[in-house]
């Protein structure tokens, strides 16, 4: 919160294509505390207690948090789970009526050896929930686990993936997934990461700059 009310509008611009807020975080959503950054694409994003978000909300109260800020959103990210259960029908329902596209995302914090596998058939859950991407971020535990990620990108899905790697091996495994065709690749404005290993954004988009993109495809 104190990150985001002290980047200017300039510094986010730099660093960032797209400006993820995480409504989850904040201790006043309704004050707008992101109106500042007006002019860049927003992502809104409310999430779940148990995939990493803020305070335990209740899903009444994220798809609130969502469907409040639909106007200025860019893009909003609901966890797979979440439409899988249809606790989120009404938010995305709204977000469809506004011709908002919607990330599906998932989480493991743990990083379980089975996750990888279980990718694909997340994304195709997500493509015939009609998202327009699906995103997961797993915990990496050894060098292995960078090119299973970086694998799932060379394979064919219904829909842009967006990967990354949590912890140690996370910086190298968020450029690794840039290079191989990741999309929406996240990085922290301010001082505050909002995951274990994220890059700073104004680095991470250093970084992707002068790497190669489009690798193995
Ligand atoms: O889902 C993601 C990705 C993320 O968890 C990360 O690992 O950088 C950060 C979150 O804010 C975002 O919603």
């Amino acid at each position: 919160m104190d990150s985001l009310v002290a980047t200017t509008n300039k510094e986010a611009e730099e660093a960032c294509d797209l400006v993820e807020i995480r409504l989850d975080l904040l201790e006043n959503p309704a004050a707008r505390p992101w109106a500042h950054l007006a002019g860049i694409p927003m992502l809104f994003t409310a999430r779940r207690g148990d995939e990493g978000g803020a305070g335990d909300l209740t899903a009444a109260q994220r798809s609130g948090l969502l469907e409040a800020v639909l106007a200025e959103a860019a893009l909003v990210d609901v966890e797979l789970v979440s439409a899988g259960t249809g606790e989120m029908a009404g938010a995305l329902e709204a977000t469809a009526g506004q011709g908002v596209p919607w990330v599906a995302s998932w989480h493991d914090f743990e990083g379980r050896a089975d996750s990888y596998g279980k990718i694909p058939a997340m994304a195709e859950q997500a493509a015939a929930a009609g998202a327009a991407c699906f995103k997961a971020a797993i915990r990496l535990h050894e060098m292995a686990d960078l090119e299973r990620l970086a694998g799932l990108l060379q394979m064919k899905h219904p829909l842009p993936l967006s990967l990354m790697g949590m912890g140690p091996l996370a910086p190298v495994s968020r450029l690794l997934c840039a290079q191989y065709g990741s999309v929406l690749n996240y990085g922290y404005i301010g001082n505050a990461p909002t995951a274990p290993g994220q890059w700073s954004a104004r680095l991470l988009k250093e970084a992707v700059g002068v790497s190669v993109i489009g690798c193995g495809g």
